[in-house]
């Protein structure tokens, strides 16, 4: 039997942001951070998160991340609405599921890179497979780094370690906050080329914040926020067109 209507395709969202309010303080000192801020973010895509200083990214990548609670609204990841987890529940599910990169690296100065690397996997209590474990290793060029300890390796070696880090659980998200604002353009260029490398070879979805047009151009589409909310989207940014809306916005 011939079918004869084609079935719709499935967008498959790993991460859902719905009406997300997020207010700092109360009464007249009180700060709307997030204004009603819905997005959807498909499978294996890069999204990179702009906008002016104070717009709200940081709040929003939070929020998503189960990092912060929002004051309203729901976010959901691979379909778990998170708003409702218990804080035991949520740490499991951000240790399980999630992975982070931040701006200043956050690696435990005691440890090498390779324990560093091995540390989630370690804590999660289960054995991260040598494969994958390898594959990151090298794809991350940290196999001659693997027994220096941070202090012992350059801002861009460290990085690549925490990215190595949030990878090696293979998270159904891996979010970055501001992931090359430490670093130079080169060392930045190889932490956003391999970001990239892992979205193609291997469906990773990633959300990144940013203030650089230029890490923003890595990415499939970048969201602009605007005073809490969002207010423009722009799918396969280049510098210029970034550029563009920034200047616009800030101007
Ligand atoms: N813990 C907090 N307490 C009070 N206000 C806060 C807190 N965190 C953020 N805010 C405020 O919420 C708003 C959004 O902040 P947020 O850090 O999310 O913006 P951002 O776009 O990431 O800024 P930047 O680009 O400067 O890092 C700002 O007005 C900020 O001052």
């Amino acid at each position: 039997m011939t079918q004869t209507s084609a079935a719709p395709p499935v967008v498959d969202h790993v991460a859902v942001a719905a009406e997300l309010t997020k207010s700092y303080g109360q009464g007249d000192g009180a700060v709307a951070a997030l204004r009603g801020v819905s997005a959807v973010f498909p499978r294996g895509q890069f999204t990179a998160i702009m906008g002016p200083s104070g717009s709200g990214k940081s709040t929003f990548l939070h929020c998503l991340a189960g990092l912060d609670t929002a004051t309203s609204g729901r976010v959901l990841i691979g379909g778990v609405d998170i708003t409702g987890l218990s804080r035991t529940k949520l740490t499991k599910l951000r240790r399980d599921r999630l992975g982070f990169v931040f701006q200043s690296f956050n690696l435990l100065p005691m440890l090498t890179a390779e324990e560093n690397i091995r540390l989630t996997g370690r804590l999660g209590g289960r054995r991260a497979d040598r494969e994958w474990f390898d594959a990151i290793v090298d794809a991350l060029g940290l196999r001659q780094r693997l027994r220096h300890r941070p202090t012992e390796l350059s801002g861009g070696q460290q990085q690549r370690v925490a990215v190595a880090r949030a990878l090696l659980t293979r998270p159904e998200v891996l979010f970055a906050d501001e992931p090359t604002g430490n670093l130079d353009s080169r060392a930045g260029a190889e932490v956003l080329g391999f970001l990239r490398g892992a979205v193609d070879a291997y469906r990773q979805t990633v959300i990144m914040v940013t203030h650089d047009p230029v890490a923003a151009a890595y990415a499939d589409r970048v969201l602009f926020l605007a005073d809490g909310l969002i207010v423009d989207e722009l799918p396969a940014p280049t510098i210029d067109q970034v550029h563009e809306r920034m200047r616009r916005m800030e101007g």
